[in-house]
């Protein structure tokens, strides 16, 4: 304690979905049936174990425990501190799996619980739900097992707890409403139990994350912050408390953060580095920094010899510090080793989670042995950097012109939104309340085989394209026997909605095993934007074309937009984001433009993540926005007035940036409604937006076949708010997560709702 140079490395989380996704594998057997309980804990027991030993071997001198999740750990928290609603009939006792996995998932006759994004990641969380007679107790101990546990393989771990305020932030009352942050007081003697039994276990640190002090927060919130601390130091003066921040500066919350009578600070210097001066200046002599300067959302290297420049005055100073990832590695695959199929010199600038503590590592002895004791090491992050700067697989001249040439003329339709409408209907001739659904159909267990087979070779590439083409087919007859009005092709032949553009783009590398959670069992592997972006040939115009050629309606061509590429993507960190999606945006432009020469006459451009994009702070909506529709319109503003452009976007909660959908001026948007009960619509209706809207009618992530009756139901409650000539009938989107015998009765009933409604 308080030694001179006294530099530890540690890490806050680890990615748990394993390596070769083993988790995924293990809860997918065992929910299906196929394996037993104990077969799911073992697996859960050997990822934990080699997570450990990983990192200890890498060099970590203070390694997490209870980062594992089976689902979620904001869920962990909830079954933690017995926040189990009423509807899952639970007894009081331990919580036990089958509870656990029906508040992640549902189960037959309960809902599961609201799942929302974590920040601005693509990590997805179970919403805690409170009651205002909510009550507390420890009704889980994973916490505690999983740090035992550690210490029988010989690993004194820093155990991790969701920390109280951010977890009620996090959560939302139902019945009514409330501030969940006044049942604070009933939630801390339930902190302080797990702490006391912490510490009776030997344990001297406890990582609490609060991520939430990155937000804009009321004082009320910051009081809590006062209050819960102030609480559990005293109560538990045994267990130093390391309060972890991080997806962003303190910033007006720093003194709130200094003033906490905590044993130490985790700060996010990769996305605020200018708060080290604030925070060194703040701090009390005593208060342990653990510095966060490794970057846990991206994938770039360090460049370890300018990070060390920073770092040298601050380790000469009488303060212990810890270095640490910004935050949790589990925003980023685990082992670039793996990728023996990456272009040698994009992943030279590469580092995953494993290369992520090494690095820490290395930081670590050059500032306590000097930078000569790992001078190779600093040379080939030289190296990787210098190359980053120069190389031409990153520049072309072409791209950036264009984007540089940009124009007002290139971001506008020629005609307003009433102009096109009417030359669309004409063309068109759709009846009213025009049935359509969101783009992708079921990625069976089939196509998932056909496309690994193709991947592995056993599958040649005619066999897998006419296997696509049949599944293809098929679902375009079954459209039109259902009695769909505008078809999709099913996007059978993409893997991904990000990954599958990215694949194609140049600028853009890809992974083999870059797998990353996003929610459950459900990852994706994002794709790494190194370079500049262009289309170097047509990506989807072949598979509209052959779709088109099976039927006489309608066929959406059906692309993702620059935002959503831009923001579930790794993303180069050399220039300003909004450059990034401004070049994705004219590749998309170019699709757009090829697909209309086709002759499509509705092109769909999806935005799902555009809401998800906005910045943790208000103060940056403004310019986001700004960008992010000017993007949007780049991509879509090439077509004539008759095609007609759609968009697409999950998270609807677009009160507060209604403005913003309103300025992208697609033709139509369907969005998701189906769990509001259409209340989202209030947004559209308040803020009169003129254009065409498909409200989701059911939710497809609910088992249950949606009655005819209660999405006629749910269409007149959008009628209450949107003109009829407004209103399309689609439903939520996710149909690629569901089986063919949820689909066909689903989507029958939602045809049927619709003629009920013409009739
Ligand atoms: N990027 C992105 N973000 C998103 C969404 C989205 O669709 N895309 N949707 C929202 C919800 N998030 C979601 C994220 C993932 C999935 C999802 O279904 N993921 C799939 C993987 C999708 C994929 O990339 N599939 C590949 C690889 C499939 C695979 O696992 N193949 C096996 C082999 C399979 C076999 O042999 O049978 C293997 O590679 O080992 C493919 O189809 O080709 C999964 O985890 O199962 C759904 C929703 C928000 N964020
Ligand atoms: N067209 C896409 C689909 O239906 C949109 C998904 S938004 C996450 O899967
Ligand atoms: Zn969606």
């Amino acid at each position: 304690m308080g030694a001179f140079r006294s530099v530890s490395v540690a890490t806050l989380g680890f990615p748990r979905i394993g390596p070769r996704r083993e988790l995924k594998t293990a809860l997918e057997t065992y929910w299906s049936g196929a394996s037993e309980l104990t077969t799911l804990l073992g697996t859960a027991a050997g990822l934990r174990e080699s997570t450990w030993l990983c990192q200890r071997d890498l060099g970590a001198d203070i390694v997490p425990s209870g980062d594992f999740s089976f689902y979620d750990h904001v869920l962990d928290t909830s079954v933690m501190v017995g926040a189990v609603p009423a509807r899952y009939d639970w007894n009081g006792g331990a919580v036990d799996h089958a509870t656990y996995f029906a508040m992640a998932r549902g189960a037959p006759g309960v809902t599961a619980g609201e799942m929302t994004k974590w920040f601005d990641t693509n990590y997805h969380y179970l919403v805690p739900e409170f009651t205002p007679d909510q009550y507390f107790t420890l009704a889980g101990t994973k916490a505690l097992d999983e740090y035992q546990e550690a210490k029988r393989l010989g690993i004194d771990t820093r155990p991790v707890l969701l920390g109280p305020v951010t977890f009620l932030l996090l959560g939302k009352m139902s019945h009514g409403g409330g501030d969940p942050l006044a049942l604070l007081p009933r939630l801390l003697p339930v902190y302080a139990e797990i702490l006391s039994r912490f510490a009776a276990m030997g344990v001297s640190w406890v990582q609490m994350d609060e991520p939430a002090l990155v937000l804009d927060l009321s004082d009320a919130a910051r009081a809590a912050f006062a209050e819960a601390y102030t609480y559990l130091t005293q109560a538990v003066p045994a267990v130093q408390l390391m309060l972890t921040t991080y997806f962003g500066a303190l910033a007006d919350n720093l003194a709130t953060a200094l003033a906490l009578p905590v044993h130490g600070l985790h700060v996010d210097l990769v996305r605020a580095p200018e708060q080290l001066a604030q925070v060194l200046e703040g701090a009390r002599p005593d208060l342990v920094l653990s510095l966060g300067v490794i970057d846990g959302r991206n994938v770039w290297r360090a460049d370890l010899s300018k990070l060390l420049d920073h770092l040298e005055p601050v380790s000469l100073a009488r303060r212990e510090i810890v270095l640490a990832p910004s935050c949790s590695l589990l925003h980023v695959p685990v082992d670039l080793e793996r990728e023996t199929a990456l272009d040698p010199d994009v992943a030279s600038w590469l580092a995953f989670a494993v290369q992520k503590v090494t690095e820490l590592k290395v930081l670590a002895v050059a500032l306590t042995d000097g930078r000569d004791a790992v001078r190779g090491a600093l040379e080939a992050s030289d190296r990787a950097a210098a190359s980053r700067q120069v190389h031409e697989k990153i520049h072309d001249q072409t791209v950036r012109a264009r984007v540089a040439g940009m124009n007002q003329t290139q971001a506008r339709r020629s005609s307003s939104f009433e102009t096109r409408r009417v030359q669309q209907h004409e063309s068109l001739n759709l009846p009213p309340f025009p049935t359509t659904t969101i783009g992708s159909f079921p990625q069976t267990p089939e196509v998932r085989r056909a496309r690994a087979g193709h991947a592995r070779g056993t599958l040649s590439d005619a066999g897998y394209t006419e296997f696509l083409r049949e599944e293809t087919a098929r679902t375009v007859r079954w459209q039109e026997e259902a009695g769909l009005d505008v078809l999709v092709h099913g996007e059978f032949e993409r893997n991904d909605m990000v990954q599958y553009f990215g694949e194609q783009l140049s600028g853009f590398a890809f992974t083999k095993y870059g797998w990353v959670q996003s929610y459950g069992s459900r990852c994706v592997r994002p794709p790494i934007i190194f370079g500049d972006v262009s289309r170097p040939v047509p990506m989807t115009v072949e598979w509209w074309q052959y779709a088109q050629s099976l039927t006489k309606r309608p066929m959406k061509g059906m692309l993702t937009g620059p935002v959503t590429i831009l923001n579930w993507s790794f993303v180069r960190d050399d220039q300003p984001r909004s450059e990034t999606c401004f070049q994705i945006a004219f590749a998309i432009r170019d699709e757009v433009l090829d697909l209309e020469k086709a002759g499509a006459a509705m092109i769909q451009i999806d935005e799902a993540a555009l809401r998800e994009g906005l910045p943790l702070r208000r103060a940056g909506w403004g310019r986001y926005l700004q960008w992010a529709v000017e993007a949007f319109r780049i991509a879509s503003s090439g077509v004539a007035d008759v095609t007609q452009i759609h968009t697409h976007m999950c998270y609807s909660e677009f009160n507060d940036i209604i403005a913003a959908i309103g300025a992208m001026d697609a033709d139509v948007i369907s969005i998701e409604t189906a769990r509001s009960k259409m209340e989202l619509l209030d947004a559209f209706a308040g803020y009169a937006y003129p254009a065409e809207i498909g409200p989701g009618v059911y939710d497809i992530h609910s088992p249950r076949t949606p009655a005819v009756g209660e999405m006629v139901t749910l269409l007149e409650a959008a009628r209450t708010r949107l003109k009829d000539d407004q209103i399309w009938v689609n439903p939520d989107c996710g149909l690629k997560t569901r089986k063919w015998d949820e689909v066909e009765p689903a989507i029958a009933n939602m045809v049927a709702a619709a003629r009920a409604l013409r009739g």
